[in-house]
């Protein structure tokens, strides 16, 4: 005999545990209520008789031949026929006959899982636990036909968990959907070894012998009901606990070796499921208890072959089976009226789940291999017996007794109260201070409570009555009086405004209200006048700058507004040019988002920037940026596919030694140790990589320093050019100004009076006067002509060609000699600039190209 190693972490959980009342009542009354239990209040009965179901454990291939055959009669029923071969036949079991059948509720096949026998046998009576019923399921059998696998399960796989875990995870399932009730479940594990019983969820039972552990005991009280002493309930929330205490109470298990069995489970073991619910605010309690009985093997003393320790549990066993068996028995004879409970520990304790309240199912192991055929048949003939056995199933239901007499006391006190006010009979004592704080909760909600049809009920006390209305007039007095006076004379009934001081006041505080409101009025009317004014300054301050917009979008020559009215008269189309070009349209402009520039501004900046003396090494800059960041791109690349090379070859070697080590089994003579050639060239590999890895991510490494540098310095190198561009700009638009101040307005009057030429002719004038531009360097040069040719091309009208043309053909005297180029105000092509040979701008034109 020995026991199953222990579990630390179930020990631990099961330490923490508190433990419960030391009794169990086993029975339909409860464990915990007071030392006489109350009889259950109502309950619909259920009569059935035992529900029995057969499962036939897999045999192995060999021993398959014919023994039994399953079917099914017309009343769905299975039917299971054991043919006993003919070698069999003239042994102890029956000489005469070759074939038995049995009748079943349905008949669990070899290759039946574990899964199908939860649906069809257990859930069903999980259900009726959960209602309120007791139910118990026992399995019986021979000894390895699989009771253990059916109840608890096999420890391999997931999907071979029996029935109690099953369970356990379809119970707490439920009461996770069912919030309607408050539920509590408690569970206990009871072992009967040699007709002893042991709490296989006491702690002491890793730590100490089997004698030691204090023995679970029967009592019986003068109702019969039987009491178990010492057996333990440990309470689960959920089924992660649950599992744990069934996994505990399996690790004490104890079992037995014997020669049939190598783990053959000796004793019988009752794992209980303890379910109570309760509706809230209700003093009834459900009740229910759901027996898992896994028994010892049935097989008789004398195939076993054992002796000393085993045959005496195989004595005992075999005992409480028959009493088993008696018990069965009689309560399948319909008139016996001594049914022999009590000479078992077992059949005690299965009391009620045997001719009781109780849905009771059987499952009946079968190992139908020849060997056990007789065994088998015995079963079977038992379970026959059991379907005849009729139980009573009621409904759990009782009322808590702590709830009740808290119920009853009420009510008598309620009648009491009535009484008292029927009978005139005036209550003395004096209110609690607990019931006056009552009393003032309930008037409280009362005041608040919005439902006009809402009730204050403090039941028949007069003195509670009289309680209520003073309590109820302090409050109005306490809280109302100083708002009546702002109440109109409608809500407060009129009554209180005729004495002539009150209608005094009322008049004053109406005239007061009178003058704030005038007071508001102004207000409201000031604030009115004040967003007007503001809205004006706004409007004036954008049309202002939109002002500013359309001069600088519009040509005309570069003269003050009034100066020189007749600028535009003897230009054809006057809706094209507008009379005036404001100062400060050349002027840096910034606009509300800051850092932006106008359009006219952005394109100066464009070509300045290209212009800029700066910008070959900007230029250079970038370009050595991009090659830079393809070197990388294409080293990173590199580097990546060495790496990946290098884990190849490292793979490779770790084949190479998997193969040796293989080799090595294969024949042990072959010397390991011995270095091998393969794998020294792929180490030399590995190693010629790693260098070129080494130089390559070095060079990428400074390649990586080199791109952020050359980054940095086009960030510094863009500063510079806009500080430039800024300089510049200012230095432009003070210099127009000045240059303006100067000019001779006859010129440019009698410019414009000049005949107009065609644009082919102009544009190759522009050429010419820009061809000789030899003292700007070539790019500037390629600049400038370029801007040049936008110009012209963009401009198709002739307007801007004629006065050009003027300009630059006319007799003034700067023309020919002075003009030394258009330079800078082409930067954008709305605007044009003619300079002297020194530099000074001549003109400024704004141009729209519209067409
Ligand atoms: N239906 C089944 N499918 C697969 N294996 C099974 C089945 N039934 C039983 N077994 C295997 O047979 C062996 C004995 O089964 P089990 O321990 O459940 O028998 P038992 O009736 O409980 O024996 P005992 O009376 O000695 O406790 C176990 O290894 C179990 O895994």
């Amino acid at each position: 005999m020995r026991m199953r190693s222990s579990l630390a972490h179930g020990t631990a959980l099961f330490h923490s545990r508190r433990r419960a009342c030391w009794v169990v009542f086993l029975g339909y009354r409860c464990y915990a209520g007071p030392s006489l239990p109350l009889p259950p209040m109502s309950g619909e009965m259920v009569k059935q008789t035992i529900q029995i179901y057969a499962r036939v454990k897999p045999l192995a291939r060999r021993q398959q031949a014919g023994i039994y055959s399953v079917g099914e009669d017309e009343k769905s029923a299975s039917s299971l026929e054991i043919i006993v071969p003919r070698d069999l036949a003239d042994g102890f079991v029956n000489n005469k006959r070759e074939s038995y059948k049995f009748k079943f509720q349905k008949i669990f096949d070899q290759e039946a899982k574990q899964d199908a026998v939860f649906e069809s046998i257990a859930k069903p009576v999980a259900e009726c636990a959960l209602a309120g019923y007791n139910g118990t399921i026992f399995a019986y059998g021979q000894t390895g036909s699989g009771k253990t696998f059916t109840i608890t399960g096999g420890a391999e796989r997931y999907s071979d968990r029996g029935i109690i875990p099953r369970t356990l995870s379809y119970i707490f399932q439920q009461l996770e959907k069912d919030s309607s009730k408050v539920y509590t479940t408690h569970v206990s594990y009871l072992e009967i070894y040699n007709e002893c019983g042991y709490d296989l969820l006491d702690p002491r039972h890793e730590a100490s012998r089997l004698e030691d552990l204090p023995k679970v005991t029967i009592m019986e009280d003068p109702d019969q009901n039987i009491h178990l002493k010492n057996l333990s309930l440990q309470q689960a929330t959920n089924e992660e606990e649950a599992l744990n205490l069934l996994f505990l109470g399996d690790t004490n298990r104890m079992i037995a070796e014997t020669p049939m069995n190598q783990a053959s489970t000796r004793s019988h073991c009752i794992f209980t499921i303890h379910i109570s619910s309760k509706e809230p605010g209700s003093a009834t309690i459900r009740r229910s208890k759901l027996h898992l009985v896994d028994l010892a093997g049935s097989e008789r003393v004398a195939k076993t072959g054992v002796g000393g320790q085993l045959l005496t549990e195989a004595k005992y066993i075999n005992l409480s089976l028959h009493y088993l068996e008696q018990v069965i028995i009689a309560l399948a004879e319909k008139h016996r009226s001594h049914i022999p409970y009590r000479n078992s520990m077992m059949t005690s304790v299965l009391r009620d789940s045997l001719g009781g309240n109780c849905m009771t199912t059987m499952i009946a192991t079968l190992s139908l291999d020849k060997r056990n055929i007789d065994e088998s048949i015995s079963t079977c003939r038992f379970a026959q017996r059991v379907a005849l056995i009729k139980n009573e199933a009621v409904l759990n239901e009782e009322i808590d007794p702590r709830l009740m007499i808290i119920q009853l006391k009420k009510v008598i006190q309620e009648l009491k109260d009535e009484l008292a006010m029927v009978t005139g009979e005036q209550r003395t004592e004096e209110l609690t201070q607990e019931e006056l704080l009552q009393l003032e909760e309930i008037i409280k909600t009362f005041l608040e409570d919005p439902d006009p049809e809402s009730m204050l009920d403090v039941g028949a006390d007069m003195r509670k009555i009289k309680h209520c209305f003073n309590y109820i007039k302090q409050l109005i007095n306490r809280t109302n009086i100083p708002d009546r006076h702002l109440l109109s004379p409608d809500i407060t009934g009129g009554e209180d405004t005729n004495t002539p001081e009150k209608k005094e006041e009322l008049k004053k505080l109406r005239d007061l209200l009178h003058q704030r409101d005038n007071e508001i009025n102004i207000l409201v009317s000031m604030l009115k006048k004040e967003k007007k004014k503001a809205q004006d300054a706004l409007f004036q301050l954008n049309t202002g700058s939109s002002g500013l917009a359309v001069s600088e979008s519009s040509l005309s020559i570069s003269l003050e507004e009034g100066q020189r009215p007749s600028a535009c008269v003897n230009v054809k189309d006057t809706q094209d040019f507008s009379s005036s070009v404001h100062r400060s349209a050349f002027l840096p402009r910034r606009t509300g988002s800051g850092g932006e520039m106008s359009l006219g501004r952005q394109e100066a900046f464009e070509i300045f920037k290209r212009d800029y003396v700066d910008s070959v090494t900007i230029e250079d800059n970038k370009q050595l940026l991009k090659q830079r960041f393809a070197e990388a791109k294409s080293l990173g690349e590199k580097v990546n596919e060495v790496r990946n090379k290098i884990n190849h070859l490292k793979g490779e070697i770790t084949q190479r030694h998997m193969q040796r080590a293989a080799l090595g089994v294969a024949s042990p003579s072959e010397e390991l140790n011995e270095s091998d050639p393969v794998e020294e060239r792929l180490r030399a590999q590995i190693e010629e990589e790693k260098k070129s890895y080494k130089t390559m991510f070095n060079r990428l490494k400074g390649l990586k320093i080199e791109i952020e540098h050359l980054q940095l310095l086009m960030e510094k190198a863009k500063v510079k050019l806009q500080k430039d561009f800024e300089v510049w700009w200012s230095e432009e638009a003070s210099n127009l100004q000045d240059q303006q101040e100067k000019l001779p307005v006859s010129n440019s009057a009698s410019a414009l009076r000049a005949s107009p030429q065609s644009l082919e002719s102009q544009q190759h004038l522009y050429a010419n006067s820009f061809s000789d531009t030899s003292r700007v360097n070539p790019s500037e040069d390629r600049g400038r002509k370029n801007n040049l040719s936008r110009l012209s091309n963009s401009t198709s009208n002739t307007r801007l060609g004629e006065q050009v043309n003027f300009l630059l053909h006319s007799n003034t005297p700067f023309v020919n000699e002075e003009i030394w180029t258009i330079q800078k105000s082409l930067l954008f092509p709305h605007l044009l600039s003619l300079r002297t040979r020194n530099n000074s701008p001549l003109w400024v034109c704004s141009l729209t190209e519209k067409k």
